[in-house]
């Protein structure tokens, strides 16, 4: 990219870790982080994302990238979603599986949505990524949040059971970050021609 490297904001050495690896394949894209504690709204995914863009900008006054995961019960309507965070925390892998003893039904998408925020009070763009699977009882040795917990669709493991480049290669992580190069890369080629 010609211009400087875009801020990446997030509390969360983990996702960073993912996000710089995905980027760093394929047309160079280059970040810079920020571990800021932006207040989190309630409210849709889209919602939460938007206004958590807005918050990065204006607490940096430059371009930002932010970035919310949710984790969506399909028994329970999509909940916890973007609360996944204090469920995870309040219940741990164990709770999370008891929430769904009541029912059959035990999938869940994962659900990654990032915001990109051109600067203070302007318009946020929003890119999702969607990957399918269901929860299970904890398996496999990752250290990452609920990884060890969610079992992705047609592969028989969970998050925590792959290596890094498996599931980096089929995230819902990295099934926005796709379009998130995407659309910076044209960004950068729109800033060329009208320089
Ligand atoms: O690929 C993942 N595999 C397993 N767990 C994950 C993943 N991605 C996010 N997570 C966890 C972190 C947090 O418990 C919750 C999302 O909450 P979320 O607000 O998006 O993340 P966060 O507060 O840790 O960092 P940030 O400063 O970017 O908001 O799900
Ligand atoms: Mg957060």
């Amino acid at each position: 990219m010609s211009s400087k490297p875009l801020v990446f904001v997030t509390g969360n050495a983990n996702k960073l870790k993912e996000v710089k690896a995905i980027l760093s394949k394929g047309h160079p894209i280059e970040i810079e982080s920020r571990d800021l504690d932006l207040p989190e709204i309630q409210g849709t995914p889209p919602q939460i994302a938007t206004a958590k863009a807005h918050s990065a900008s204006t607490h940096l006054s430059c371009p930002t990238l932010t970035e919310d995961t949710a984790l969506c019960f399909t028994a329970l309507h999509d909940l916890p979603g973007p609360y996944i965070k204090h469920f995870l925390q309040a219940l741990g892998h164990t709770g999370l599986n008891t929430l769904l003893s009541g029912f059959e039904d035990k999938r869940a998408y994962a659900l990654c949505t990032f915001a990109y925020c051109p600067g203070p009070g302007e318009e946020v763009v929003l890119f999702e990524g969607r990957t399918e699977g269901r929860i299970v009882p904890a398996r496999g040795g990752g250290t990452f949040g609920w990884d060890p917990i969610f079992e992705v669709e047609g592969t028989g493991k969970t998050y925590a059971e792959m290596d890094i480049e498996e599931k980096n290669a089929l995230s819902h992580r990295y099934k926005a970050l796709a379009k998130v190069r995407e659309y910076l890369i044209s960004l950068d080629e729109k800033k060329k021609a009208e320089s």
